[in-house]
């Protein structure tokens, strides 16, 4: 014997009754016994309410509305009940309307609508559904009966939520049963009293007429068919990766029953949990899925957790003061003192100190709860024993649930770590000793990122992301989302990882989108739908979104776009740029960025600021982490110079050399900037900063290879001219190295804390002299390198390297971020 119930989006149209039809029709094939519940069709019960208030404030236009309600019963009838048969179902329908209408009128007459006025009116939402499906089977041969609930489930006159006399509601479920056997279609919600005065049931309404029904028939299941593909791990509307739980117990199924999409009202479901029936959430708009099975215990569990639970809006009250510590009974007067205002508890927590107690409630109650506490405490205040009762409100309530956690370590810790990654702070605690929930106060504004961070940690198996918010789209910027584009089965696949491209930015335009851009239509839809760039909005849009694993990649050569890191890594968001102006301003700025990203518990990744890809700064940070010292370091770092140097001579002018460089991608946005030295001196700054010696910009010493009038050129192009009519100076240069049988190699040195960046001629045994294309080459003397150095040497500009450099600092902060 099994009990179904459909709510009200089952049985809210033609076509969704339809469905609900060849459900039972199945069940009925296959010789099931069963028994049907059904609420009112969606939305009918609060246009009911309005209507019912709309009378009661003597406003005629509830005529209207009720007369939509009406024609939308009169429409499944039309659309369901073969001709023949339609007529004696209008008249039963329009009975009911009747009865209805001359309630709404006595209701407008005395305009008062009580609560017990309002049940009866409410009722009518599951009488005209039931009484119209129960016609629609009759009329396909199902031997239905319209069973009124009211003759079956006793309540008190606790009207708007009747308390249910189990005792009388069992032995009339029976009896009724026993003399029917025709398919029973019940009217969910409603009950009566022991005298016929007709009341509701409260929240969960149907839920529990079916729980009621299920309990007392000794039902093998139930079935919950809603509107959802059954219970999700977490509120769908708020996480896009939330999956339906397979199998979940009945405790884990009250600790979830805070969520946000309520599939179901576990409390209501108590009267079948006590008889240990398995109860089914199913969709009935995808039939074919499993749904949740709720259970005793539930079997097969994939995660350490069940589910992710929320409250979007608590206020926090605390209750603090030294006469608290170690005095019995305060805590009792407290709670005594609510739970006789009603005033419900939601968390507590209290610190072992004794010091303070804080709890949360509902925020409508918040003042009532200090008007009640200061009552209560009057004496204790005045004395000093007590500081005095705060609140504190826009706070959100985040839960994880589950068996698996009982006896299991380190959840918390990956709790607390996912929330500390992304700089969510945790305003109150509280785990019960039942280790089936642990529940954490949070900002309001900090839900729904904390929501996709836990359940990110948590669901592993499920494809975590990262939210990618890209400024500057010139070479590396659009390399990179092409990387990106490339990548994204590979990772999705692989690295159950989805790197979501949630904002970009050209200098004309920016789109800020936390779907995502797809890197396969970004310029159309950056053209299209972005509005005008301004780096502030951008920064300021991505800190409100607010996004998990937010991370900023700078592509820009942007000289003021330092001030924004230091917003950005404040808000917890992690920056990864081949900028290389932030590193190479002051060494007050570098450090302070260093130091930021550090109490932030964030990210501020620059692996291409030298040497484009090759991994020179993390080689430093590992080494300076693991204590060796830095002597000495030599290096090549001009990609450009590298190139120009390695192809310039015989029948090529220096002016070509350099201009295919910059063809290349080698050159800065810039070129001046590479043949000036300045590129160089930059990045010898940073390695010199790396390795502890904190250096300022002017302080590096740089020798020019360029004449006069070439570096005092105004603009790019007038610099190209003067590189034409130099021709003869960078000829003579090369033809002096050659006749010695060297080669011309830009060099940075660092040693006894001093910078210099030369033109230097090497010859054949110099380890520099072997280099082609853009390579650089770092040497680096250390205490543990000291008799051989470590070096490192390959291509160190371009835009696959630089762009692959980037993408792998952003592979390092997901793996950072779990
Ligand atoms: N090309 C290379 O081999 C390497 C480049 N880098 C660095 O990578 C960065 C980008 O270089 P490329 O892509 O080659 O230069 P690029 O000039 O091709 O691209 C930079 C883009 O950023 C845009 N931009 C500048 N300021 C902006 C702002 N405030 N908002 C939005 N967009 C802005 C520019 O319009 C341009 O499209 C530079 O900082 C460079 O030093 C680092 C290592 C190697
Ligand atoms: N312009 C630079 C690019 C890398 O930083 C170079 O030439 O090395
Ligand atoms: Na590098």
């Amino acid at each position: 014997m099994k009990v179904l119930k459909f709510g009200g989006t089952s049985v809210g149209s033609v076509d969704s009754i339809k469905t609900v039809i060849s459900i039972l029709e199945e069940n009925l094939s296959k010789g099931e016994r069963i028994t049907v519940v059904f609420s009112a069709m969606g939305g009918v019960t609060n246009r009911l309410i309005e209507i019912g208030k709309m009378a009661a404030a003597g406003n005629t236009e509830y005529v209207e509305f009720l007369k939509g309600v009406e024609e939308r019963h009169f429409a499944v009838v039309r659309g369901l009940i073969p001709v023949k048969n339609q007529s004696s179902t209008f008249a039963a329908v329009r009975g009911l309307f009747n009865e209805l209408e001359d309630i709404l009128r006595g209701v407008s007459w005395i305009r008062e609508l009580s609560e017990r006025t309002l049940d009866l009116i409410m009722s009518f939402g599951e009488r005209l559904s039931t009484l119209v499906i129960t016609e629609i089977l009759k009329s396909k041969g199902v031997a239905a009966e319209f069973c009124d609930a009211r003759q079956v489930i006793r309540t008190n006159a606790s009207y708007g939520m009747g308390d249910v006399n189990f005792e009388v509601t069992n032995h009339l479920i029976l009896e009724h049963f026993a003399k029917s056997p025709a398919l029973q279609c019940v009217t969910g919600f409603i009950a009566s009293t022991a005298e016929g005065v007709t009341t509701t049931l409260g929240r969960g309404g149907s839920d529990y007429t079916a729980s009621i029904l299920g309990a007392a028939l000794e039902a093998d299941s139930i079935e919950i068919w809603t509107d959802v593909d059954g219970m999700m791990t977490a509120d769908p509307r708020k996480v896009a990766n939330a999956f339906t739980i397979p199998s979940i117990s009945y405790a884990e199924a009250m600790e979830l029953s805070h969520f946000g999409a309520k599939v179901i009202y576990p409390p209501s479901l108590q009267p079948a949990f006590a008889k240990n029936i398995t109860l089914k959430v199913l969709n009935t708009f995808n039939t074919d899925f499993e749904g949740t099975y709720v259970q005793k215990s539930a079997n097969g569990k994939e995660y350490v957790i069940t589910g992710i639970s929320s409250i979007d809006e608590i206020a926090l009250v605390n209750i603090q003061g030294s006469g608290m510590i170690g005095v019995a009974g305060i805590s009792g007067r407290l709670f005594t003192a609510l739970s006789n205002n009603a005033i419900s508890v939601i968390l507590i927590s209290q610190a072992s100190s004794e010091h303070s107690i804080c709890f949360s409630i509902d925020p409508k109650n918040a003042q009532k709860a200090i008007d009640v506490l200061e009552k209560e405490f009057a004496t204790e205040i005045g004395l000093g024993h007590i500081d005095g009762i705060s609140v504190e409100k826009n706070l959100s309530i985040v839960a994880i649930v589950g068996e698996g956690m009982k006896k299991n370590t380190g959840i918390s810790g990956k709790l607390f770590s996912a929330l500390g990654k992304n700089g969510i702070n945790v305003v109150a605690t509280a785990q019960g000793s039942s280790e089936l929930n642990i529940s954490v106060v949070i900002s309001k504004s900090d839900l729904s990122k904390a929501l996709n961070a836990i359940h990110g940690v948590f669901f592993q198996s499920e494809t975590r992301s990262l939210n990618l918010f890209i400024v500057g789209v010139g070479l590396i910027g659009s390399t990179l989302i092409e990387q990106i584009r490339n990548q994204t089965q590979y990772l999705r696949e692989e690295k159950l990882l989805n790197l979501n491209i949630a904002g970009l930015s050209n200098t004309k335009k920016m789109l800020l989108d936390p779907d995502g851009i797809k890197p396969e239509n970004w310029r159309d839809r950056v053209m299209d739908e972005g509005v005008k760039t301004s780096l502030p909005a951008f920064v300021q849009r991505m800190i409100e979104l607010n996004l998990p694993n937010s991370v900023f990649v700078d592509c820009t050569s942007d000289k003021d776009i330092v001030q924004y890191y230091h917003m950005l890594l404040d808000a917890s968001i992690s920056v990864v740029t081949p900028n290389k102006v932030a590193n190479s301003g002051s060494y007050s700025e570098y450090i302070a960025l260093q130091r930021t990203a550090l109490q932030r518990g964030v990210k501020f990744l620059y692996e291409t600021n030298v040497g484009a890809g090759l991994p020179i700064i993390n080689t430093i940070q590992g080494l300076m982490a693991s204590g060796d010292k830095f002597l000495k370091i030599e290096a090549i770092l001009s990609g450009t110079l590298s190139y120009i140097f390695n192809n310039f001579g015989g029948d090529k002018r220096f002016v070509d050399v350099v201009k295919e460089a910059k063809a290349k991608g080698f050159t800065e946005p810039d070129p001046r900037d590479d043949l000036s030295g300045a590129d160089v001196g930059r990045k010898i700054l940073i390695l010199s900063r790396e390795v502890g010696v904190p250096l300022e910009p002017e302080e590096v010493k740089i020798s020019q290879i360029l004449p006069a009038n070439c570096l005092a050129a105004p603009t790019v192009d007038a610099f190209f001219g003067e590189l034409e009519i130099s021709n003869a100076y960078f000829a003579d240069m090369q033809a002096a190295a050659e006749a010695k049988g060297e080669k011309l190699r830009y060099i940075a040195t660092l040693e006894n804390g001093k910078a210099t960046i030369e033109l230097k001629t090497v010859d054949a045994s110099h380890p520099f002299y072997t280099l082609s294309g853009s390579d650089n080459i770092v040497s680096f003397t250390t205490e543990r390198y000291k008799d051989r150095p470590l070096v490192i040497k390959g291509p160190g500009a371009g835009a696959e390297v630089t762009a692959s450099g980037v993408f792998a600092d952003i592979m390092s902060i997901s793996s950072y971020l779990g």
